[in-house]
């Protein structure tokens, strides 16, 4: 509140607007303004919002933070493929950009504090900045980072999840258009990987190979009326036809509507009761031939909940840390893009040792883009 109230008195001349802003943040925020404002005014800020909302200040005040949001995205990554380009040999270096959205899992929202404490991890003391087969992550050939998506400050300002998810896409893309940088998206809940592949295949001009690692398909139509739920992203994915091939590994998680939707779009369910009988396959893949690429999907509860516990959904019988690793250093194929999500760091161990778990993922996710 006091920061709202501060705004309004020293941005010269948007007075107004951000008067209303302010009036808007109340209505997103009612618990916040419940404690400092009281019910009775309370009732009178949500009026006052929704006669402001289509096409008056609130929306231009959006507008405002959105494209700020995606102006800072766009220099931080202009900038890293400027030097890229200056150093010259590089032919893909992958970039960090998070996006630390919560909202829409169906059960715990840690996830949205995941980003900065996978930072941390990655440049932990404990360990080095060598990947396990010998790239540097130190060297900005390898890899940059051009920070978060705001997502709480933009939904603050009262934007619906139809125009967040626009703007995830828009950073990704703004990422792509620096030449060689190729995206590594820190989650967030697995929602954000529908926006996220939306803007690959959309850049590339045509659909891509998915392999997507998790205990769950998340493929529901929609899941507790949420088309945009964790659970019901790759069902979007589908729909828009931005995969060829979509593979699921580590399923135990599955639902008869998961089996018949993957039936539905041609999905290729590996489940871990299986495994063992699949791991040969597994571990000898070669995707994206004859498409513009490879995109890995990896929630972090497609490992064992004994080698990743900070996670929401946790399931038992899943894969072991090297399993993960062996298809992965095994794949081949041009990976293009890639996200980590589902770390939650509010069901870690004290000393995140989930967070490290999630940092090694994207050390090798890292190694295998690079080039
Ligand atoms: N992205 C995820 N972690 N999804 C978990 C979905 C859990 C949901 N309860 C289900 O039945 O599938
Ligand atoms: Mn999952
Ligand atoms: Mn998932």
């Amino acid at each position: 509140m006091t920061f709202a109230v501060r705004s309004s008195n020293s941005v010269g001349g948007g007075g107004d607007s951000f008067a209303v802003l302010f009036v808007f943040f109340s209505y997103a925020n009612p618990e916040a303004a419940e404690m400092s404002h009281g019910t009775k005014w309370l009732h009178h800020l949500r009026k006052l919002s929704a006669e402001n909302i289509s096409g008056g200040p609130i929306e231009k005040g959006q507008n405002r933070v959105i494209d700020a949001s995606l102006t800072l995205i766009r220099e931080r990554a202009k900038l890293k493929g400027e030097l890229l380009r200056a150093l010259g040999g590089v032919i893909a270096s992958t970039a960090l950009l998070g996006v630390p959205l919560g909202h829409n899992s169906s059960f715990l929202q840690g996830p949205a504090f995941a980003p900065p404490r996978i930072r941390e991890a990655i440049w932990c003391g404990s360990t080095n900045s060598s990947t396990e087969e010998g790239k540097e992550l130190n060297d900005p050939r390898v890899l940059t980072d051009v920070g978060d998506v705001p997502v709480q400050e933009i939904r603050d300002c009262g934007v619906d999840d139809d125009r967040l998810m626009n703007i995830i896409s828009d950073s990704v893309k703004l990422v792509m258009e620096e030449e060689p940088l190729r995206p590594l998206i820190l989650g967030g809940d697995h929602s954000i990987s529908y926006p996220v592949v939306r803007a690959v295949s959309e850049k590339h001009g045509g659909p891509l190979d998915i392999l997507h690692l998790d205990a769950h398909p998340d493929i529901y139509d929609a899941f507790e009326g949420n088309k945009y739920s964790h659970a019901s992203s790759f069902a979007r994915i589908m729909e828009g036809g931005y995969a060829r091939r979509l593979l699921q590994v580590g399923i135990r998680s599955i639902t008869s509507e998961g089996r018949e939707q993957g039936k539905r779009f041609g999905v290729e369910q590996y489940e871990m009761r299986t495994f063992l009988r699949d791991r040969e396959i597994l571990e000898n893949l070669k995707l994206g031939e004859g498409v513009k690429g490879v995109y890995i999907s990896v929630d972090v509860d497609c490992l064992d909940p004994a080698f990743a516990p900070g996670v929401s959904h946790i399931e038992p019988g899943g894969l072991s840390f090297r399993d993960v690793l062996n298809i992965l250093h095994n794949l081949q194929g041009n990976v293009i893009a890639a996200d980590v999500v589902e770390f939650n760091p509010q069901r870690d161990t004290v000393d995140g040792m989930t967070a490290m778990v999630a940092a090694k993922l994207v050390r090798e996710l890292t190694a295998k883009i690079s080039k």
